[in-house]
């Protein structure tokens, strides 16, 4: 589903790369943790994956198609495939819950009948059932991403890249909502989530891949955000 083959990026006026001869696969389906200290290159891959960055050498396959080689034109269909999450929310602050999330279908060009079908299933599937009409403000931080979540999912990608999903979130909100991103994934959505939280990380016990300094240290299944014998 994506695969990194030998990929370095070095971001342009820097010396040193962001990544370097990072090889990793993932198949569909997984669930997988990419942890690592502050500037480790954990966005650097979701972005690379999302194709808003571009590998300096290597390969970067999503979905089967090799993004080096990707025509521009067709970069928006394979962002379709794509749903992603980020710490900040990002939702549209004059709009309510339903049109938020009715948004990313309607830039798509579905028609209203689906989009009321299909929007209240999504809200019920995140937990917000009864909440279609707040706007943001009104919503706690943990239900603004809950619509977040919605709003990535409701075009029913098969990829969930998600950026520091719980970053503003307190601990057991942010459990709640990566036990939603479980569900999810047991849709059969492939989840790829950047995080600092050991906490949640060691809850889930799925597998992690850990960067440091642009390099992949360890890759383990079933694995905590400190590798056995790791006092640090
Ligand atoms: N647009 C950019 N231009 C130059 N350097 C960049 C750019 N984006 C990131 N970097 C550098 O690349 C390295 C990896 O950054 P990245 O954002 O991928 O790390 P991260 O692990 O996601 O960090 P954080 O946990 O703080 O979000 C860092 O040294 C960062 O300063």
């Amino acid at each position: 589903m994506i695969r990194f083959d030998h990929v370095t990026k070095t971001y342009p006026r820097s010396t040193r790369p962001a990544l370097f001869d990072v090889s990793i696969t993932i198949d569909r389906g997984e669930f997988v943790f990419i942890v690592g200290p502050s500037g480790s290159g954990k966005s650097t891959v979701l972005r690379l994956a999302l194709r808003e960055e571009q590998a300096t050498s290597g390969a970067v396959l999503v979905a089967g198609q090799d993004l080096g080689r990707l025509p521009l034109r067709k970069v928006p269909r394979l962002r379709r495939d794509i749903g992603t999450v980020f710490q900040d929310f990002r939702l549209l602050g004059n709009k309510n819950v339903f049109q938020n999330v009715a948004f990313a279908l309607q830039v798509l060009g579905k028609s209203g009948h689906y989009i009321r079908q299909v929007v209240p299933e999504t809200l019920e599937l995140v937990g917000l059932d009864g909440k279609a009409k707040r706007m943001p403000h009104e919503l706690s931080g943990g239900e603004q991403q809950r619509v977040a979540i919605a709003r990535a999912v409701v075009n029913r990608p098969s990829i969930l890249l998600c950026d520091e999903p719980t970053g503003n979130l307190d601990p057991a909100i942010s459990l709640d909502i990566v036990h939603l991103l479980d569900r999810i994934n047991q849709t059969g959505t492939t989840i790829v989530m950047a995080t600092h939280d050991d906490d949640i990380v060691n809850d889930m016990r799925r597998r992690v891949v850990e960067l440091s300094d642009g390099v992949v240290v360890r890759d383990e299944e079933d694995s905590l955000y400190l590798p056995k014998g790791d006092v640090g």
